[in-house]
């Protein structure tokens, strides 16, 4: 089911100062930030040879990264994000299997243009897992 890590996801209280110190501290190729306000986020992702850092910051007052700041004021990990070739198929193998798929269970289109799904954290030790079709 599983194919490459696509990114690795930290939530950030303000997401220009995190891009900053990526690109100043660890000289590292950062995009423009991009506000998703169906996902409640704005994010950007910094560029590396073999996957991505997604930096996500809340957007809104219903965003589903306040909760998680509010128990990790400076930031953290949020989520790993694998990517997948058949994102339902994924979906239904994994609800048959006794996983919690978050939302509707009908995948969004995330930050890619292409369909996500997320899986809840206490399904898989702790992390919250993202699926992206590829
Ligand atoms: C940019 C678009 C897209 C992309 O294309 O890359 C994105 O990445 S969007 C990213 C933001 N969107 C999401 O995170 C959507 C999925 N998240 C959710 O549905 C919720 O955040 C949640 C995971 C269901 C948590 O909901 P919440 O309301 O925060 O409930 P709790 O605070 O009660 O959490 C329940 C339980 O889970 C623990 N938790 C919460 N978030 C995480 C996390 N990121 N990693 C690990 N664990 C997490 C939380 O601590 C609670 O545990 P207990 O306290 O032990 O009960
Ligand atoms: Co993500």
């Amino acid at each position: 089911m599983l194919g490459r890590i696509n990114h690795i996801a930290i939530a950030v209280p303000d997401i220009a100062a995190a891009a900053a110190i990526y690109r100043e501290t660890l000289d590292a190729k950062v995009s423009e930030p991009q506000s998703l306000p169906e996902h409640g986020v704005t994010v950007v992702f910094v560029e590396l040879p073999n996957s991505k850092v997604e930096l996500v910051e809340p957007l809104g007052d219903a965003s589903p990264l306040l909760k998680f700041l509010a128990k990790h004021p400076t930031g953290g990990m949020h989520h790993i994000c694998y990517e997948v070739e058949d994102i339902l198929a994924a979906r239904n193998r994994l609800i048959a299997g006794g996983a919690r798929v978050l939302g509707d269970g009908e995948p969004m289109i995330g930050a890619h243009g292409k369909p996500v799904l997320f899986l809840h954290p206490k399904d898989f030790f702790g992390t919250l897992i993202e699926l992206e079709q590829v």
